[in-house]
């Protein structure tokens, strides 16, 4: 791996996608066709992936075994690392990744209480170690996050978005514990400020990483 592979991570409604979208579009004329933007589950460019996505996000299955659903993710992320991630970054290129394995280790491993050691070895196993250059957190409260997705946007509930607070709020303690134990990888921005402040916080962050003078 010689690219960089930069990862967005946090709770719902932290405002990945806005920030990722003002974050490219300021990226894009700078590194032209060197810069990918991809997502997890699924991903760009691997219609494997994507279909594991569709499965493992499906509101409208009844249930689905903890460990199971684990296995999805790391699975749909198996795949998306040997389509899409790994190629570019031996092509030297930028690979943002709206969620990778901390998501698992947040979600799985905190949220359904599966536990941070078993999911980071299963993780371990699918990506062979391959692990981010720099994370960038969106720090926000649960709460905060789930009245924006409720106030703002109606659409495209997936199975992890109706579970309940505590829920949440497990994920954003696992979060809050991976960033403690990497303080080398993770940016954490407040995202609980403007989306203006949260952009340019983000893009000050991302600018030493990517070799960007302003
Ligand atoms: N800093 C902010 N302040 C207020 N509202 C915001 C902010 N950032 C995003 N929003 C709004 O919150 C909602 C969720 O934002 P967005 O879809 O970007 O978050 P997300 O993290 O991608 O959500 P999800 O976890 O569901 O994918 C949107 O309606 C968006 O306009
Ligand atoms: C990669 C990954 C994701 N999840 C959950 C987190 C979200 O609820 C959805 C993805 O949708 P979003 O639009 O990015 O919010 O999937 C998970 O539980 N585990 C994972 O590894």
């Amino acid at each position: 791996m010689s690219g960089t592979f930069i990862t967005f991570e946090g709770p719902e409604g932290a405002g990945k996608t806005s920030v990722l979208r003002a974050i490219v579009e300021r990226l894009a004329p700078l590194l032209d066709d060197q810069l990918v933007l991809t997502r997890e589950p699924g991903g760009k460019g691997s219609p494997v992936a994507e279909a594991i996505r569709d499965l493992v996000l499906d509101p409208n299955l009844p249930s689905m075994d903890a460990w199971t659903e684990a296995l999805l993710y790391a699975a749909s992320r198996r795949q998306h690392l040997v389509d899409t991630v790994l190629p570019a970054l031996a092509e030297d290129k930028v690979v943002i990744s709206d969620r990778y394995l901390d998501s698992s280790i947040a979600y799985q491993g905190g949220g359904r209480n599966l536990g941070v050691d078993a999911i980071t070895t299963i993780n371990r196993f699918a990506t062979n170690g391959v692990m981010p250059t720099a994370t960038v957190y969106l720090d926000i409260r649960p709460e905060v996050g789930l009245r924006r997705i409720q106030e703002h946007r109606q659409d495209e509930v997936n199975r992890l978005d109706v579970e309940a607070l505590s829920f949440h709020q497990r994920v954003a303690d696992a979060y809050h514990q991976l960033a403690e134990q990497s303080p080398e990888r993770f940016l954490i921005i407040n995202a609980e400020q403007d989306l203006a402040t949260v952009i340019s916080d983000t893009w000050t962050a991302l600018m030493p990483i990517l070799g960007i003078q302003d």
